[in-house]
């Protein structure tokens, strides 16, 4: 295992070795649930999909935990703004995240803690940090004391000395109490004008809500315990929100908080982050009225996950280029498939997959995530199976030629849809589709145990049973699939539909 990434904490490529060989704890922090995500937060997310994808093909059990920030100020104007509560806006904005993430075939974590689901730990937090010394209540607010955390600026690499200079003589008249002012707030006191948006807190301090940073270094310590192996976000989170937690949870343990600190670059527009205060974004459902989700997947994976992606017309037409390469090569897989007939039982069998490919495919990923070389092996796999098939095709093809093209392009094939798989590029059954609609949207897993190509390449088999009359054949084929939560139904005009049980 040579897996190496770059930790913004040491600034360097790191060799990664998990605390407990074998498996991964890794937590990223979630969306702020005031409106519908954009494609800034898609890229986060897609991103650290890809690496937990990679982490598990690499043999690792990845436990993955991404929170949803369900108190926040945004949340609150919104919910003011429409005169409803916090509650209804987040719990919207939650589902809305759960849809959006399905269509780009993003694993779901195995939790979703919110900040209003870890109330009892984020105040037991507090208190043990005022109890240390370090953070100090005001009238009802409580703060954290910077100049108390001897590393504080140790992962952005900023000189708590500079940023005081910097901020000298200003005072900070939202929040006069603050005694530093780089301090930054654990509780906040409720005003009178959030009466009715939400039902405050009690607390030691009075009735009031958790700050920001305080609510992921709860989580992590009651998703993990003291340390976990990845802490991921996006760039602008480096400073203050992940500054802030290790500083609230390591001072609080006296343990590292993360041993790998990872974060994506921006999806730019004109230069700029996308955001919803600048006003320059584009939401994902937007995007998806006009492209299929793997385009923006391929626009992702496309980057390195650390550079960043200006969002323009030409990198949208790359990836609808190379999402129409990889859907032919599905395709051109298909009909190899078909008419060779070889096994799709064991598609995930390593020992049977193209050696070469395989290896060039992991140096590129070891190399801290580099999809960009990574897909680049995908793309030479397509290109070879959308020439096999022509050849396969074509009359005057000898059966000699016809086996050795057989025995070339089978592992490139198994390749092919192992890595896509490893990458994400297919999406997760949906309700119901066409059998030959099949290629467009494969290799997606369908509860987690039959493939979309295996799916198709049995209705095929099942179609050719017909064709012969083999009821019996057709019938076992129909059987086995139900056995994997797999119906089909034959349409009036000769095609095959299937659904989820
Ligand atoms: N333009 C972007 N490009 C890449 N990642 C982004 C972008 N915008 C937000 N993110 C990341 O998405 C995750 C969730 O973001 P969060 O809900 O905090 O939104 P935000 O940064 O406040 O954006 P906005 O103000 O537009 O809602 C964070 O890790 C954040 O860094
Ligand atoms: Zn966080």
């Amino acid at each position: 295992m040579t897996l190496r990434l770059y930790n913004t904490l040491t600034r360097c490529k790191e060799l990664f070795e998990p605390l407990e060989p074998g498996q991964v704890q890794m937590y990223c922090c979630g969306v702020t649930v005031y409106d519908y995500c954009h494609l800034g937060h898609a890229r986060s997310y897609l991103v650290w999909d890809m690496v937990r994808r990679y982490l598990q093909w690499r043999g690792y059990r990845v436990h993955y935990v991404q929170n949803f920030t369900d108190i926040d100020d945004k949340i609150l104007r919104r919910a003011q703004a429409e005169s409803s509560s916090m509650q209804t806006v987040s719990e919207r904005y939650i589902a809305a995240y759960h849809e959006d993430m399905a269509r780009l075939n993003i694993l779901p974590a195995d939790a979703y803690p919110q900040a209003t689901g870890v109330m009892p730990e984020i105040i037991a937090l507090i208190q043990s940090l005022i109890d240390q010394g370090y953070a100090y209540a005001v009238d009802g607010d409580v703060y954290y004391a910077v100049d108390r955390f001897p590393s504080y600026g140790k992962l952005s690499g900023r000189q708590l000395e500079q940023m005081e200079a910097g901020a000298s003589g200003r005072v900070d008249e939202a929040e006069p109490k603050k005694r530093h002012p780089l301090d930054f707030a654990l509780w906040k006191t409720a005003k009178p004008e959030e009466i009715g948006v939400y039902e405050p807190w009690d607390s030691p301090w009075g009735k009031g809500r958790p700050g920001w940073h305080i609510e992921c270094s709860a989580m992590v310590q009651q998703a993990f315990g003291n340390s976990i192996d990845i802490h991921a976000g996006g760039m602008d989170l480096v400073f203050p929100h992940h500054e802030n937690e290790i500083a609230q949870s390591e001072a609080a343990t006296q343990k590292h908080l993360a041993r790998y600190w990872l974060h994506n670059g921006f999806v730019n527009i004109q230069g700029e982050k996308m955001s919803k205060s600048l006003n320059n974004f584009k939401t994902i459902r937007d995007f998806l009225q006009d492209y299929p989700p793997m385009v923006l997947r391929l626009f992702v994976l496309q980057a390195h996950y650390r550079k960043p992606i200006d969002l323009t017309t030409e990198a949208i037409t790359s990836a609808q280029n190379s999402w129409k390469t990889l859907d032919d090569a599905l395709v051109a897989g298909l009909q190899l498939n078909q008419s060779y007939g070889w096994k799709t039982d064991d598609l995930d069998n390593r020992a049977l997959l193209d050696t070469q490919a395989i290896e060039r495919f992991e140096a590129a990923m070891d190399d801290n995530f580099n999809s960009p070389i990574a897909l680049a092996v995908l793309f030479e796999l397509a290109k070879e199976l959308i020439l096999g098939s022509n050849i396969m095709v074509h009359e005057h093809i000898t059966d000699e030629s016809r086996v050795l093209n057989s025995q070339r392009l089978e592992p490139k094939w198994r390749t092919f849809i192992n890595l896509l798989q490893v990458l994400g590029l297919g999406t997760p059954s949906t309700a119901s589709r066409k059998n030959e609609d099949l290629s467009a949207d494969s290799p997606g897993l369908v509860k987690d145990r039959i493939s979309d190509l295996e799916i198709a390449a049995l209705c095929q088999q099942r179609q050719a049973a017909r064709q012969r009359k083999n009821w019996a054949e057709s019938d076992r084929i129909r059987d086995h699939l139900k056995a994997q939560g797999i119906a089909l139904i034959d349409t009036k005009d000769g095609e095959t539909r299937w659904h989820c049980l």
